[in-house]
């Protein structure tokens, strides 16, 4: 019986930070000349690869430079090195720059958020939530940074359905704290403003300054592309509520700092990735989660009970309509048939999927829950 190796190396993900070992298999066969198929610039397996050279390749001798008299390799330095440990992690903080995607232009909060969480990555910007997650399925980027709720507007219920609809994982958290400023093209003052642009949310937070202000308000896609558009449109009239570093990106002026009606106005957001991270228990993970439920009197609340009889605390609750299946048909015996909306319970809570207590909660909701999928287990983010 004879070896056969067969090494599948070289793992790029369209020029980004991962490079490393995808797979490398050795495997018994009863067939001759050992094939050793290697890409990306490895080849050899620790311990039973054998190298061949050219010459006795069609013999089927085995080569060995001790059996080549005076023959000895000039280079053999240059000769590929067997693969060691250290071969097989993959290191994406090594220097080699990490791709986010996010929704929105550079200078959005989200990609603050995406820097704030990876400072030297490349990062990705896509035109919609949608896009952002494509991106890393299709190894456009390693990771997405979105946003998923912030503590004046709440939820963002658009990123809570993607989540179900795509397979990625939840591998981090950020809380970011938006500082909105006010942007106009140089030489401009607020009083000559007639309109303010910016995402919703961001108009929503400025209210006291905008109304003091007494101008009207434009949504648009993201905080960025206000600003990227009343200085490319070069307009007048119009401001922009966004970031210092949207002002310096594309050349506005800030009018007003912290126009924000509450001095603390912070957007959570979610890192994503194709692969779950490995949950540990040295240091505070949370853990989200999504389920169903039969209808009936108090199946929240039992629910619910699995985590406060592990003590377990809960950081978020959020319901969303199960679009398949909107509406329950229920069996009412004095009114014949009633119909209730249907809902998927999304959980967050603070406990690590290594903890016996988060795998034993699990397990009692799994008994009852009509579906269940855990999004993903990540280390909480408590700076600001
Ligand atoms: O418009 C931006 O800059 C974004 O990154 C989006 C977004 C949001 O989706 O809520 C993120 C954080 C800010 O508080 C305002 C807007």
């Amino acid at each position: 019986m004879a070896l056969e190796c067969v090494a599948v190396l070289g793992w790029g993900d369209s020029g980004s930070s991962a490079s490393g070992l995808v797979f490398n298999g050795v495997r018994n066969s009863n067939r001759t000349p050992r094939k050793c198929v290697c890409r990306g610039g490895f080849s050899g397996l620790s311990g039973h690869s054998v190298i061949k050279s050219a010459d006795n390749q069609n013999t089927g001798k085995s080569s060995n430079v001790n059996d080549v008299p005076g023959k000895l390799c000039k280079d053999l330095i240059s000769l590929p090195k067997p693969l060691t440990v250290a071969d097989f992690t993959v290191t994406p903080n090594d220097g080699t720059k990490v791709r986010i995607s996010f929704k929105g232009l550079p200078g959005s909060f989200s990609e603050d958020a995406a820097l704030k969480a990876y400072p030297k990555c490349e990062t990705v910007p896509c035109d919609e939530f949608e896009d952002a997650f494509k991106a890393v399925e299709l190894w456009l980027a390693d990771k997405a940074v979105l946003p998923i709720e912030n503590s004046s507007s709440g939820s963002i219920h658009r990123n809570y359905d993607l989540l179900l609809r795509h397979r990625l994982h939840i591998v981090g958290e950020v809380q970011l704290a938006a500082n909105f400023c006010l942007l106009a093209l140089p030489g401009i003052k607020a009083d000559q403003l007639k309109r303010v642009l910016s995402h919703p949310q961001a108009l929503a937070s400025s209210d006291i300054v905008l109304t003091q202000l007494g101008v009207a308000r434009e949504n648009v896609d993201d905080t960025a592309s206000a600003a990227q558009y009343v200085a490319s449109n070069g307009l007048r009239d119009a401001g922009a509520v966004a970031s210092a570093r949207a002002a310096e990106i594309y050349g506005l002026n800030i009018l007003a700092d912290r126009i924000q009606d509450e001095p603390d106005n912070i957007t959570r957001f979610l890192v994503l990735a194709r692969d779950p991270i490995i949950p540990r228990t040295d240091k505070l993970f949370k853990t989200s989660i999504v389920f169903t439920l039969d209808e009936g009197p108090g199946v929240l609340f039992k629910a619910l009970a699995v985590f406060a009889l592990r003590e377990i605390n809960l950081t978020k609750i959020e319901s969303r309509p199960q679009r398949k299946r909107p509406l329950r048909v229920v069996d009412d015996s004095n009114n014949g048939t009633a119909k209730y909306f249907d809902y998927l319970f999304y959980i967050d809570f603070e406990a690590s999927m290594a903890d016996p207590r988060a795998q034993n909660a699990l397990g009692h909701l799994q008994e009852f829950a009509t579906f269940l999928r855990v999004l993903g287990c990540y280390p909480m983010d408590a700076t600001l």
